[in-house]
Protein backbone atom coordinates (compact mmCIF):
# COMPACT_ATOMS: atom_id res chain seq x y z
CA UNK A 1 0.00 0.00 0.00
CA UNK A 2 1.72 3.57 -0.66
CA UNK A 3 -0.65 4.98 1.80
CA UNK A 4 -2.26 4.93 4.67
CA UNK A 5 -5.07 7.02 6.37
CA UNK A 6 -6.63 7.20 9.55
CA UNK A 7 -9.51 9.48 10.43
CA UNK A 8 -10.59 10.43 14.17
CA UNK A 9 -14.21 11.98 14.54
CA UNK A 10 -17.07 11.93 16.83
CA UNK A 11 -19.17 11.50 13.96
CA UNK A 12 -18.00 8.96 12.08
CA UNK A 13 -20.30 8.34 9.62
CA UNK A 14 -19.57 11.71 7.92
CA UNK A 15 -16.60 10.18 6.39
CA UNK A 16 -18.79 7.29 5.30
CA UNK A 17 -18.68 9.28 1.20
CA UNK A 18 -14.78 8.28 1.24
CA UNK A 19 -15.73 4.92 0.46
CA UNK A 20 -17.39 5.55 -2.71
CA UNK A 21 -16.32 6.62 -6.31
CA UNK A 22 -12.31 7.32 -6.57
CA UNK A 23 -11.87 6.96 -3.51
CA UNK A 24 -13.38 3.89 -2.96
CA UNK A 25 -11.62 2.47 -6.05
CA UNK A 26 -8.18 3.64 -4.99
CA UNK A 27 -8.46 1.69 -1.20
CA UNK A 28 -9.80 -1.36 -3.99
CA UNK A 29 -6.46 -1.15 -6.16
CA UNK A 30 -4.90 -1.51 -2.50
CA UNK A 31 -3.02 2.26 -2.92
CA UNK A 32 -4.97 3.76 -0.16
CA UNK A 33 -5.56 2.02 3.24
CA UNK A 34 -7.83 4.28 5.05
CA UNK A 35 -9.77 3.54 8.63
CA UNK A 36 -12.28 5.76 10.59
CA UNK A 37 -12.19 5.83 13.87
CA UNK A 38 -14.59 7.08 16.55
CA UNK A 39 -13.25 8.96 18.87
CA UNK A 40 -14.84 7.48 21.66
CA UNK A 41 -13.71 4.86 21.42
CA UNK A 42 -10.91 6.13 24.02
CA UNK A 43 -12.94 7.36 26.42
CA UNK A 44 -13.90 5.36 29.38
CA UNK A 45 -16.59 7.08 31.24
CA UNK A 46 -20.56 5.71 31.18
CA UNK A 47 -21.35 9.23 29.12
CA UNK A 48 -18.14 8.81 26.71
CA UNK A 49 -17.63 12.38 27.53
CA UNK A 50 -15.29 14.04 25.00
CA UNK A 51 -15.95 17.79 25.57
CA UNK A 52 -15.74 20.05 28.69
CA UNK A 53 -16.09 23.78 29.35
CA UNK A 54 -12.98 26.07 28.16
CA UNK A 55 -10.40 27.73 30.54
CA UNK A 56 -10.42 31.32 30.38
CA UNK A 57 -14.61 31.20 29.25
CA UNK A 58 -16.24 31.59 26.69
CA UNK A 59 -18.81 30.38 24.81
CA UNK A 60 -19.29 26.68 23.66
CA UNK A 61 -17.13 23.40 24.76
CA UNK A 62 -13.94 22.34 24.27
CA UNK A 63 -12.77 18.53 22.92
CA UNK A 64 -10.58 17.13 26.10
CA UNK A 65 -7.04 16.18 25.92
CA UNK A 66 -7.32 12.44 27.18
CA UNK A 67 -9.34 10.90 24.63
CA UNK A 68 -6.80 12.51 21.27
CA UNK A 69 -4.09 11.48 23.40
CA UNK A 70 -4.95 7.64 23.35
CA UNK A 71 -6.40 7.86 19.48
CA UNK A 72 -2.88 9.11 18.61
CA UNK A 73 -1.09 6.44 20.47
CA UNK A 74 -2.92 3.75 19.25
CA UNK A 75 -2.60 4.76 15.79
CA UNK A 76 1.17 5.60 16.04
CA UNK A 77 2.99 2.62 16.51
CA UNK A 78 5.91 3.36 18.61
CA UNK A 79 9.60 4.57 16.30
CA UNK A 80 6.97 4.70 12.80
CA UNK A 81 9.45 5.95 10.71
CA UNK A 82 8.82 7.85 9.04
CA UNK A 83 6.51 9.15 11.39
CA UNK A 84 2.63 10.16 9.99
CA UNK A 85 2.01 13.44 9.29
CA UNK A 86 -1.06 14.99 11.93
CA UNK A 87 -3.53 17.06 9.89
CA UNK A 88 -5.69 18.82 11.93
CA UNK A 89 -8.49 20.60 10.07
CA UNK A 90 -8.82 24.16 11.79
CA UNK A 91 -10.33 27.86 11.46
CA UNK A 92 -7.06 28.78 12.55
CA UNK A 93 -5.09 26.99 9.95
CA UNK A 94 -2.62 27.68 7.36
CA UNK A 95 -4.51 27.52 3.60
CA UNK A 96 -5.04 24.52 2.39
CA UNK A 97 -3.67 24.80 -1.22
CA UNK A 98 -2.89 22.52 -4.30
CA UNK A 99 0.64 22.48 -3.02
CA UNK A 100 0.03 20.79 0.09
CA UNK A 101 -2.21 18.33 -1.63
CA UNK A 102 0.80 17.61 -3.62
CA UNK A 103 3.11 17.35 -0.66
CA UNK A 104 0.67 15.19 1.58
CA UNK A 105 0.11 12.64 -1.66
CA UNK A 106 3.94 11.77 -1.02
CA UNK A 107 3.43 10.59 2.68
CA UNK A 108 3.67 7.17 3.90
CA UNK A 109 1.38 8.15 6.51
CA UNK A 110 -1.45 10.59 7.45
CA UNK A 111 -3.78 10.93 10.57
CA UNK A 112 -6.69 13.54 10.62
CA UNK A 113 -7.99 15.00 13.67
CA UNK A 114 -11.63 16.10 13.38
CA UNK A 115 -12.64 18.50 15.58
CA UNK A 116 -15.99 19.85 16.81
CA UNK A 117 -17.58 22.70 19.20
CA UNK A 118 -14.65 25.30 19.31
CA UNK A 119 -12.02 23.19 18.49
CA UNK A 120 -9.34 20.54 20.43
CA UNK A 121 -7.39 21.15 23.54
CA UNK A 122 -4.28 22.89 22.15
CA UNK A 123 -1.97 20.53 24.31
CA UNK A 124 -2.82 18.19 21.82
CA UNK A 125 -1.24 19.14 19.19
CA UNK A 126 1.64 19.96 20.84
CA UNK A 127 2.28 16.96 22.23
CA UNK A 128 1.87 15.25 19.31
CA UNK A 129 4.22 17.43 18.04
CA UNK A 130 6.93 16.19 19.87
CA UNK A 131 6.29 12.56 17.89
CA UNK A 132 5.15 13.49 14.78
CA UNK A 133 4.65 16.58 12.11
CA UNK A 134 1.44 18.83 12.82
CA UNK A 135 -0.09 20.85 10.65
CA UNK A 136 -3.47 23.12 11.20
CA UNK A 137 -5.19 23.57 8.12
CA UNK A 138 -7.82 25.71 7.02
CA UNK A 139 -9.83 25.25 4.13
CA UNK A 140 -11.25 28.82 3.65
CA UNK A 141 -12.39 32.04 5.21
CA UNK A 142 -15.58 30.91 6.55
CA UNK A 143 -16.81 28.99 9.66
CA UNK A 144 -17.82 24.87 9.68
CA UNK A 145 -18.96 23.08 12.45
CA UNK A 146 -16.23 21.02 12.56
CA UNK A 147 -13.26 19.01 10.09
CA UNK A 148 -15.26 15.97 8.63
CA UNK A 149 -16.40 18.04 5.30
CA UNK A 150 -12.53 19.75 5.41
CA UNK A 151 -10.96 15.92 5.39
CA UNK A 152 -13.51 15.00 2.83
CA UNK A 153 -11.95 17.89 0.26
CA UNK A 154 -8.41 16.66 1.14
CA UNK A 155 -8.69 13.63 1.12
CA UNK A 156 -9.99 14.26 -2.57
CA UNK A 157 -7.59 16.36 -3.31
CA UNK A 158 -4.91 13.93 -2.16
CA UNK A 159 -6.19 10.58 -3.31
CA UNK A 160 -6.74 12.17 -7.15
CA UNK A 161 -3.02 12.76 -7.09
CA UNK A 162 -1.89 9.46 -6.11
CA UNK A 163 -0.47 7.29 -8.54
CA UNK A 164 -3.41 4.85 -10.57
CA UNK A 165 -6.22 6.89 -9.17
CA UNK A 166 -7.15 9.57 -11.86
CA UNK A 167 -7.49 7.56 -15.14
CA UNK A 168 -5.30 9.66 -18.18
CA UNK A 169 -2.99 11.50 -16.54
CA UNK A 170 -3.45 14.06 -18.96
CA UNK A 171 -6.46 15.62 -17.13
CA UNK A 172 -4.17 16.02 -14.14
CA UNK A 173 -1.60 18.37 -16.57
CA UNK A 174 -4.57 20.33 -17.86
CA UNK A 175 -6.42 20.93 -14.26
CA UNK A 176 -6.49 24.41 -13.62
CA UNK A 177 -4.38 26.15 -10.71
CA UNK A 178 -1.33 23.85 -12.10
CA UNK A 179 -0.15 26.04 -15.07
CA UNK A 180 -1.58 28.97 -12.68
CA UNK A 181 -4.53 30.08 -14.27
CA UNK A 182 -8.25 28.97 -13.91
CA UNK A 183 -9.90 26.38 -16.07
CA UNK A 184 -11.28 27.28 -20.17
CA UNK A 185 -15.35 26.57 -20.43
CA UNK A 186 -15.45 23.53 -21.72
CA UNK A 187 -18.24 21.90 -24.49
CA UNK A 188 -19.68 18.72 -25.34
CA UNK A 189 -22.11 17.62 -27.86
CA UNK A 190 -24.84 18.76 -29.30
CA UNK A 191 -23.18 21.66 -31.05
CA UNK A 192 -26.18 23.53 -30.79
CA UNK A 193 -28.43 23.77 -28.05
CA UNK A 194 -31.15 26.24 -26.90
CA UNK A 195 -29.97 28.53 -29.29
CA UNK A 196 -26.38 28.61 -27.64
CA UNK A 197 -23.59 27.05 -30.00
CA UNK A 198 -20.36 25.53 -29.06
CA UNK A 199 -17.24 28.39 -30.09
CA UNK A 200 -16.74 26.96 -34.02
CA UNK A 201 -12.89 26.97 -33.10
CA UNK A 202 -13.61 24.33 -30.89
CA UNK A 203 -15.17 21.91 -33.88
CA UNK A 204 -12.15 23.23 -36.39
CA UNK A 205 -10.36 20.70 -35.60
CA UNK A 206 -7.25 23.16 -35.18
CA UNK A 207 -5.07 22.34 -32.04
CA UNK A 208 -2.44 24.68 -32.12
CA UNK A 209 -5.42 27.61 -32.50
CA UNK A 210 -7.29 25.78 -30.05
CA UNK A 211 -4.64 25.47 -27.39
CA UNK A 212 -4.02 29.55 -27.99
CA UNK A 213 -8.08 29.95 -27.86
CA UNK A 214 -8.14 27.83 -24.32
CA UNK A 215 -5.46 29.75 -23.06
CA UNK A 216 -6.60 33.02 -23.95
CA UNK A 217 -10.08 32.22 -22.14
CA UNK A 218 -8.17 30.96 -19.28
CA UNK A 219 -6.43 33.93 -18.87
CA UNK A 220 -9.90 36.41 -19.49
CA UNK A 221 -11.10 34.51 -16.76
CA UNK A 222 -8.55 34.22 -14.15
CA UNK A 223 -8.10 38.31 -14.73
CA UNK A 224 -11.92 38.27 -14.03
CA UNK A 225 -12.46 36.08 -11.18
CA UNK A 226 -8.61 35.98 -9.69
CA UNK A 227 -6.76 39.29 -10.22
CA UNK A 228 -4.71 37.65 -7.65
CA UNK A 229 -3.46 34.63 -9.30
CA UNK A 230 -2.02 36.81 -11.91
CA UNK A 231 -0.30 39.13 -9.46
CA UNK A 232 1.74 36.25 -8.93
CA UNK A 233 2.40 34.94 -12.66
CA UNK A 234 6.22 34.90 -13.41
CA UNK A 235 6.20 37.86 -16.29
CA UNK A 236 7.28 35.32 -19.30
CA UNK A 237 3.64 34.01 -19.10
CA UNK A 238 2.00 37.75 -19.42
CA UNK A 239 4.21 38.66 -22.25
CA UNK A 240 3.82 35.43 -23.50
CA UNK A 241 0.24 36.79 -23.88
CA UNK A 242 0.87 40.80 -24.12
CA UNK A 243 -2.03 40.76 -21.93
CA UNK A 244 1.15 42.96 -19.61
CA UNK A 245 -0.90 46.12 -18.45
N1 LIG B 1 -10.73 23.34 8.02
C1 LIG B 1 -11.51 24.10 8.39
C2 LIG B 1 -12.48 25.06 8.79
C3 LIG B 1 -13.29 25.10 9.95
C4 LIG B 1 -13.33 24.22 11.13
C5 LIG B 1 -12.48 23.10 11.22
C6 LIG B 1 -12.48 22.33 12.38
C7 LIG B 1 -13.33 22.66 13.44
C8 LIG B 1 -13.54 22.12 14.73
C9 LIG B 1 -14.52 22.88 15.35
N2 LIG B 1 -14.92 23.85 14.48
C10 LIG B 1 -15.95 24.83 14.78
C11 LIG B 1 -15.32 26.12 15.22
C12 LIG B 1 -16.02 27.28 15.03
C13 LIG B 1 -15.49 28.46 15.45
C14 LIG B 1 -14.26 28.48 16.05
C15 LIG B 1 -13.59 27.30 16.19
N3 LIG B 1 -14.11 26.11 15.77
C16 LIG B 1 -14.20 23.76 13.31
C17 LIG B 1 -14.21 24.54 12.17
N4 LIG B 1 -14.07 26.21 9.85
N5 LIG B 1 -13.78 26.83 8.70
C18 LIG B 1 -12.82 26.17 8.03
N6 LIG B 1 -12.28 26.56 6.81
Amino acid sequence: TRMRVDVVSIFPEYLAPLDLSLIGRARASGVLDLAVHDLRTWTHDVHRTVDDTPYGGGPGMVMRPEPWGEALDALVPVGEEPPPRLVVPSPAGVPFRQALAHEWAAERHLIFACGRYEGIDQRVLEHAATRMPVTEVSLGDYVLFGGEVAVLVIMEAVTRLLPGVLGNADSLAEESHAHGLLEAPVYTKPPGWRGHDVPEILRSGDHGRIARWRRDEALVRTARRRPDMLAVLPATELDKRDIAA
